[in-house]
């Protein structure tokens, strides 16, 4: 037996949802540009969950429920409260929607109906309880959700009180359809080991959020913006990225196991990004990211992922940097729990060998003896 270190070509399930075909990434089918053109984010977790695109009355249907669910208990605000200040968003959030778990009295109800309601739950409540932390870390009352507005829109309106402007609602709106999934990326696949076990959807997505949060998947998008507030201006991005190519240091938002020429998401994210920095009147950030684009991809050949100018365009929309990350589970639960209903379909426990390298024959020494 011989390891393939990060399981890099390894092809571990079967599934009909997303697709990466010669660098072409389809949702059931349906080219991502497409969908970033004209799909709402609402759609799109419906064509993920249910495998084909909503009509206006199955549309309507499922904004309902959304509706419907997107409060969360009680218990789980105080709770919240009670998490240290200057906690990490992405550990506040696992910790919370492992707490929601408690309160749903369905949650180890393994019938598909049930598994089914509690994806719609569990999309509906994320960005309630990222807005209510946020809100609550900075001493506010959270803001409950409002009915009848899209997922965009509501999530905005938690975290700052007040309508938020059309332009901004929209932007969010198609980086939520263009995170939402990605066949099986490391946070998905340990959703789908942890529910392969035939554990909850709770348990499934709690530990695809711990997957996300690290610096080489989702945690990237906030390690963008930390760059780029390190380097400081356009005049200093040169000397900068050039001190840390020439001293190995890996450049966030750049490359991808999957993608070597290039992540077909992230020139819609580049042009929103320009677009939010020209209404903005500042155009620093975008063209930060523009030239360190030039240099690393004219050095290393690297082209940037999702998370690269995700990082300007949040930014430029007035959201702090550790919520970043909390943005792409907003999208991605939808795509998660996707996975989790189709594992659980067609189940078999996910358990791969390993090629054990530690000693062999060694001896159980006695404690005085060592
Ligand atoms: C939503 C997402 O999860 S998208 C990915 C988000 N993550 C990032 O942006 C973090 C930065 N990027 C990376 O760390 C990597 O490109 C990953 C984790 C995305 C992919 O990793 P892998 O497929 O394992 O590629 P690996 O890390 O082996 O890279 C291959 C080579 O390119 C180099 N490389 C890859 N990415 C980068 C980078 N961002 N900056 C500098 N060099 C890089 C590696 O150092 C390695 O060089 P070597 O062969 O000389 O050792
Ligand atoms: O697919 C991956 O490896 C990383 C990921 O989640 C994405 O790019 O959206």
């Amino acid at each position: 037996m011989t390891a393939t270190k990060g399981l890099e070509g390894i092809v571990a399930a079967s599934s009909s949802i997303s697709s990466i075909i010669d660098g072409v990434l389809t949702y059931r089918g349906i080219n991502i540009d497409d969908l970033a053109q004209n799909a709402s984010f609402e759609e799109v977790i419906y064509l993920l969950w249910y495998g084909k695109l909503p009509n206006r009355q199955e549309l309507a249907g499922l904004k309902a429920k959304l509706d419907e669910y997107a409060s969360i208990p009680n218990e789980v605000i105080e709770q919240i409260k009670t998490f240290p200040k200057g906690a990490n968003s992405m550990a506040a959030l696992r910790t919370a929607i492992s707490s929601l778990g408690l309160y749903d009295e369905s949650a180890n109800d393994m019938s598909p109906e049930a598994n089914l309601q509690k994806a719609i739950k569990l999309q509906a409540k994320l960005p309630t309880i990222v807005a209510a932390f946020s809100r609550i870390r900075n001493g506010e009352e959270p803001v409950a959700p409002k009915k009848g507005v899209s997922i965009a829109y509501n999530f905005l309106y938690m975290l700052d009180g007040a309508e938020p402007a059309e332009v901004a609602v929209k932007a969010l709106d198609q980086a939520l359809v263009l995170h939402a999934d990605h066949e099986l990326n490391a946070s998905t696949f340990a959703a789908r080991v942890t529910v392969g076990t035939l554990s909850d959807i709770y348990s499934g997505v709690t530990s695809a959020i711990g997957a996300l949060k690290g610096p080489l998947h989702g945690g990237a998008n906030e390690a963008v913006m930390v760059m780029l507030e390190q380097i400081g201006s356009l005049a200093n991005v040169e000397s900068w990225i050039g001190e840390a190519l020439a001293t190995k240091q890996k450049i966030m938002g750049f490359g991808h196991r999957v993608y070597k020429n290039g992540d077909p998401r992230a020139k819609h994210l580049q042009k929103m990004s320009r677009e939010l920095g020209k209404l903005k009147g500042n155009m620093e950030l975008y063209d930060m990211s523009v030239k360190i684009e030039e240099i690393v991809t004219g050095q290393k050949g690297l082209k940037p992922n999702v998370d690269f100018y995700s990082a300007s365009v949040y930014t430029n929309l007035g959201i702090p940097r550790d919520l970043f990350t909390p943005i792409f589970a907003i999208s991605r639960v939808s795509g998660w729990t996707a996975h989790i209903l189709e594992q659980y379909q067609d189940n078999r426990l996910i358990r791969p060998r390993a090629d054990y390298v530690g000693p062999v024959n060694a001896k159980y020494v006695p404690i005085d003896e060592r």
